[in-house]
Parts: structure tokens; sequence; C-alpha cells
């Protein structure tokens, strides 16, 4: 047999059968389906068809974080709904509002692990690539499917490697190598394809850098995401798990190294590319494409109104820390608002305790309860229209949050972070620290 690329291992893990092929169908019983907000609309599908109970309410996890605290009556009752069905069919995975970000909170609640497969209802489940899972976004009626029989059926992706070698220099992050990524490649540069990282350049980026790249992929147009787990992912995940279980956490860790999945040397890749970390530079995406990509350096002096630092993409502490550390002692420029909104309550936590968001709030930040916030334009910080915003969030097409012509720019933090203190887009590099 030749050799296997991770998704297809994974694939083949998840439908019982010892290999698959390229471009094959089959059934697969993914070890977790993710919801949110939108369970409601799901459940109400649900018991139209006259199904009554869910196969397997262990393998459901559903968050409130779409539009947390709810903004509206209607939202309000969204929720009201949710908590009933998961009454109802006895969910045990059930994350209230103000815990965080669907992605951000399986992670930390290590409800999946390296090796397993988790569908859900949200685009962004690329994410859980960063510790080398399955994951891809499904459909809302193929998660009814999937709570009303366990399985669905998946066609086996093609895969493209990209191989990281060195190391981010100082002031440049996971987020300007996606973008760069997508300059280079298009936005459906990755369409349905496996993405699959691998080279001595992953094994230097954080647990959370590599949550970024998981997660950013599904702008890529991807099936899923993966990069090789390694100590630093099973060293973050095992104290996690292991509060869930109980055991201990040695026991936990050695479980989860050996659930792992790598793919083989001489698997078949449909495309290679390769990306010298050193070599990167601060990237912003321009209004209104993910692919409209250009070096900071080009964009640079563009007025801005608003920063946005949040989002499953780029909410977490990494993300928070280096806001911090732009703006610690300084002021955000006059007439600029800068809204900061943690990824999860474990995020905001930690901020609260390393004294970030006391900085950024002496800064002159505005501080959200953590959720999506206004990155899909739900609410707590729209733009106005006319207005220039600077988010680290995914997605900056017409209207993404809330206003038809607001422009986005997307960037990482610290390129927001160094905006918000001067007011016109700015390199972070420039600022000293
Ligand atoms: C609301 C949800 C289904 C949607 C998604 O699938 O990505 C949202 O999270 C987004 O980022 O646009
Ligand atoms: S933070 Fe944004 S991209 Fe992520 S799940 Fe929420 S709305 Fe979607």
């Amino acid at each position: 047999m030749s050799g296997q690329t991770f998704a297809q291992k994974a694939i083949a893990r998840a439908a019982g059968l010892p290999d698959v092929a390229v471009g094959q169908i089959v059934d697969v019983r993914p070890d977790l389906i993710l919801s949110h907000d939108n369970t409601a609309a799901i459940a109400a599908m649900f018991y139209r068809l006259g199904l009554k109970k869910v196969r397997d309410p262990d393998r459901l996890a559903i968050t409130l974080d779409h539009a947390v605290p709810p903004p509206t009556p209607r939202h309000a009752q969204n929720h009201a709904e949710i908590r009933r069905f998961v009454a109802e069919q006895g969910i045990r995975n059930f994350f209230e509002a103000g815990r965080g970000i669907c992605h951000q909170v399986l992670s930390e609640e290590a409800l999946v692990l390296p090796g397993q497969m988790i569908l859900g209802a949200d685009s962004h489940t690329t994410h859980f690539g960063w510790m080398g899972a399955f994951g891809a976004g499904v459909g809302r009626s193929e998660v009814l499917a999937l709570w009303a029989t366990g399985e669905i059926w998946l066609r086996v992706p093609e895969s493209i490697r990209i191989v990281l070698t060195g190391r981010l220099p100082p002031g440049v992050t996971a987020k300007d190598l996606c973008l760069r990524i997508f300059r280079d490649l298009g936005a459906d540069g990755g369409l349905y394809r496996s993405v699959e990282f691998t080279g001595e350049g992953v094994r230097h980026l954080s647990v959370e850098s590599r949550m970024v790249i998981a997660n950013f992929m599904a702008e890529f147009g991807v099936k899923n995401a993966y990069l090789p787990p390694d100590d630093r992912v099973f060293d973050w995940l095992a104290p996690r798990r292991a509060r869930r279980t109980g055991e201990p956490i040695e026991a936990v860790r050695e479980r989860i190294a050996a659930g792992a999945l790598y793919p083989d040397p001489d698997a078949p890749y449909e495309a290679e590319y390769v990306y010298r970390l050193e070599d990167l530079e601060p990237m912003v995406a321009c209004p209104h494409a993910v692919d409209h990509v250009r070096p900071l350096r080009e964009v640079a002096g563009t007025r801005i109104d608003m920063a946005f630092i949040g989002t499953c993409t780029n909410g977490r502490l990494e993300d928070i820390a280096a806001a911090a550390a732009i703006l610690r002692g300084r002021r955000i420029a006059p007439g600029v608002r800068l809204l900061v909104i943690p990824a999860s309550r474990e995020v905001l936590e930690e901020a609260l305790r390393r004294g970030f968001i006391q900085t950024l709030v002496e800064a002159g930040a505005m501080i959200g309860i953590p959720g999506c916030g206004p990155c899909m334009g739900n609410h707590m910080g729209i733009p106005a229209p006319g207005e220039v915003v600077i988010s680290s969030g995914s997605r900056n097409f017409r209207g993404r949050m809330g206003t038809p012509d607001a422009e986005i720019y997307l960037a990482s933090p610290a390129v927001v972070a160094a905006s918000a203190l001067r007011g016109v887009i700015t390199d972070p590099r420039e600022i000293a620290t």
C-alpha cells in the first residue's frame, strides 16, 4: 500500500476502515459534533422531522458564543430554546454564554484529541487541525443527520503540503504567514483540500499560533487543516483532559500521544509549497477580500476609525499579550476606538492575572465579553457607514461586520494594536516594546 496522508488516516479511523483512497466516499462516525447559537434552528428541524432523541448526546458539544450576552429579545429567546433542547436531550457538553468561542472552548476543554474527528456547524471547525485532529465544517442539515444517526458521508479529500522552515522574526506572526499563503495561492487555493503543514518550522510555533493557522485555513477553502502534533500539543492537552477524566496526567498524556496520526513520507500530495518563516513580513488583507493581501508597508498610513482584537482566529492570550506589549504605558490615538474581546473566559482570566487587561483599559481599550463579538456583525461594536476597521478576525467581505459600506482590513493583533496607537495602519516593529 502506498503512503497515506493525514486526511486518509483520520478518515479511515473515523470510518472504521483499514485504509481509504483519495476521492473515495465513506461513512464516518465523528468523535464530536459541534453547534453553537445555530443549535435552536437545527433542533427545530430535528423535531419537525418527527425525530425525538439524538443518538449519542455525549458526542454533541454546544456553546453559546455568536451573540452573547444576547443583544435583543430574539437572541435571548434563541438561547432559551437552546437551553431547553440541551435539557431535553441530556447534553452534558454545553457551554453557557460568556464561556467563549466554540473552537477555543472545545480546545480548552480537551473534548477533541489528536487523531480524532470533529464536525461542526461552523466553517472554522478546521481549527482542530492545530492539534492534529480532523476538523471540518458542515451544514446545519448535516448536523441534524449527525444528531440522528451519528454518521455522515465524506469524500476523502486530495491533500496539499505546506512545508515551513525556520522561525518567524519578531513582529511577524502566524497570521502573516496565512495572509501570505492567501496572497500567493488565492482564497480558493485549498478548495476541498486537506492542507497538511510539515517541516521543522512547525516545531517552533506556539500552540496558539498553530490555532491561528488551522483556524484561518477555513478562508483558504480547505476541508480540513493539519499540523503534526508534538510534545507542546500533548503537554497543553494532557492536564486539561485529565481534569475532565480525573486520571493521572502522565497516563492521559501517553494515551493522547498514542492517538496522534502522522502522514507517511511518501503520501500522495497534489502540490507542495515551501515557506521560509524568517523571510515573512507583516501582511494585511485589504477590503473586501481575504486574499486581497498586500505587505503592510504598502498600506501603512491608512487612517482607521476602529480596531478590533478578538475572534476564534486571534483572540487568545498570545494575541492579547502582543497588544498589551505595544500599548503598555501609552494611549490609543484620539478618535480611534479599540475593542478587545478575549476568545474565552480562560483567556480573559489569564489576561487579568497577568495585568494585560489593566494595561489595555488604561490605554483606552474597551473590553468585551468572551464570544464572537462584532466578528460577523451581530453586535458589540458595529462600524458606522464609511468607517475603516482594522481587525484581527478572519473575514472582511463587504458587510461582514454588519455595515455594507465599512472597510475592513485584516491583520495580526500586533498590527491592530500598533494601528490603534497611531490611528493609521502601522508596522508593530516600529514601536519599541
Ligand atoms: C454563524 C456560523 C455558521 C458562521 C460560520 O460558519 O463560520 C460564523 O461563525 C462565521 O464566522 O461566519
Ligand atoms: S469568532 Fe467569528 S469566525 Fe470565529 S466562530 Fe465566531 S463569528 Fe465565526
